[in-house]
C-alpha cells in the first residue's frame, strides 16, 4: 500500500500550519505555470505534511487568478494523496451562523473564466464528479473533530462563484431557494483538478458571514469576514492538527475511486494523443499513461 502523505490547502486567514516537524519549503515547478508559492513540507508523528497557500503571502492572488492546475500538479508531484482545504463562505441558512464549520459534500460551479481541467485536445477524459468529496476523508475530519470537541455540521452544498465581487440580492436569494448551504469563490476547478489528477478530496468551509440575503446583514464586507476569520483560525488549526496526528500512514483505497478516476475516464485513441499534452500530464496521469 502507499504511503499517504496530507496536503492542506488554507483559504483566506490561514496563511501557514504551525505545529509540523522537520519543516523545508520547496519551490516546485509545474509544466502548467506558478503555483500560489512554495509548498511548506513537514511531519506530524510521522505523517508527511504539505502546505499551500492558496491565496499566497499576504492574500495576494484573487480566487479567478489563482492557477489551480499548477497548485493540484505540484501536490500530486510530491505525492500527496489527501487534500484537505480551508475555506472562508458565505451562509444560506439561519442555522449555519459565522463561526459554523459545514463538511462540504456537494458543489455547484457558477466560475467561468477559469482553467478547470488539465485535459482538452489531445488527450481528452471524463471522470465523474457525482460524488466530489471523498467520504474516507471526511469522516477522518469528522472524527477530529469530535475529538477536538469542535462543532461541524455533516454536509452541504457550495456554490462556487467567479468573483471577486460578493454577489447581489438577487443572486443570494437564487441561491438560497435553491437550497444551497454555503458560498465562496475557490474550491472550484479545485476539487475536479483534484479529482482528474486522482488525489482525495475534502472541503472545510468556515462560514464567516451570511451573504447578502439576511435581513440583518445588509451587504458582506471583507473588514468583518476578517473578524470571524481570525475567530476561525486557531480552531481550523487545532482540527487540523488533530486530523494529523490521528490520520491513517497507509493510504486507504478510496470507497468511492477518487484515487482512481483516470481508470475509466480517457477517451482519445492512444495513436491521437498529442505528445506535447501527454508531457505536461506525466504527474497528474502519468499512473494511467505509462505504457
Ligand atoms: C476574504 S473573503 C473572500 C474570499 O475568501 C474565500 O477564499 P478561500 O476559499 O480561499 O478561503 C472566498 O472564496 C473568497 O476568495
Ligand atoms: N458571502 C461570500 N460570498 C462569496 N465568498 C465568500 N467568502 C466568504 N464569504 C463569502
Amino acid at each position: 500500500m502507499a504511503k499517504a502523505v496530507l496536503g492542506i490547502i488554507g483559504g483566506s486567514g490561514i496563511y501557514d500550519l504551525p505545529g509540523l516537524e522537520n519543516v523545508v519549503e520547496k519551490r516546485i515547478e509545474s509544466p502548467w505555470g506558478e503555483p500560489s508559492g512554495p509548498l511548506v513540507m513537514g511531519e506530524v508523528a510521522g505523517l508527511p505534511i504539505v502546505f499551500l497557500s492558496r491565496h499566497g503571502t499576504g492574500h495576494r492572488i484573487s480566487p479567478s487568478d489563482i492557477n489551480y492546475r499548477a497548485n493540484i500538479d505540484v501536490l500530486k508531484r510530491v505525492g500527496v494523496t489527501d487534500i484537505v482545504t480551508l475555506s472562508a463562505c458565505g451562509s444560506f441558512k439561519q442555522e449555519l451562523p459565522p463561526g459554523t464549520f459545514v463538511l462540504i459534500d456537494q458543489f455547484v460551479d457558477r466560475t467561468y473564466r477559469r482553467e478547470s481541467s488539465f485535459f482538452g485536445t489531445g488527450c481528452v477524459a471524463h471522470v465523474s464528479m457525482a460524488h466530489p468529496i471523498s467520504p474516507r476523508l471526511r469522516i477522518h475530519i469528522a472524527e477530529a473533530a469530535r475529538a477536538e470537541d469542535i462543532g461541524v455540521v455533516h454536509d452541504g452544498t457550495y456554490v462556487c462563484i467567479e468573483g471577486p465581487q460578493f454577489s447581489s440580492y438577487a443572486e443570494s436569494m437564487t441561491y438560497k431557494q435553491a437550497g444551497y448551504s454555503v458560498i465562496g469563490m475557490t474550491n472550484m476547478p479545485e476539487a475536479k483538478l483534484a479529482r482528474e489528477a486522482e488525489i482525495c478530496y475534502a472541503s472545510i468551509a468556515m462560514v464567516t458571514d451570511f451573504d447578502c440575503w439576511h435581513p440583518d446583514h445588509d451587504a458582506v464586507t471583507v473588514q468583518d469576514i476578517v473578524k470571524v476569520l481570525v475567530e476561525n483560525a486557531e480552531k481550523a488549526k487545532r482540527l487540523v492538527a488533530r486530523l494529523a496526528r490521528d490520520f491513517p500512514r497507509e493510504h486507504e483505497p478510496c470507497p468511492i475511486g477518487s484515487d482512481r478516476a483516470l481508470d475509466n475516464a480517457l477517451i482519445t485513441a492512444p495513436q491521437a494523443r498529442d505528445p506535447a499534452l501527454l508531457k505536461k500530464l506525466d504527474a497528474v496521469a502519468g499512473r494511467v499513461l505509462k505504457g
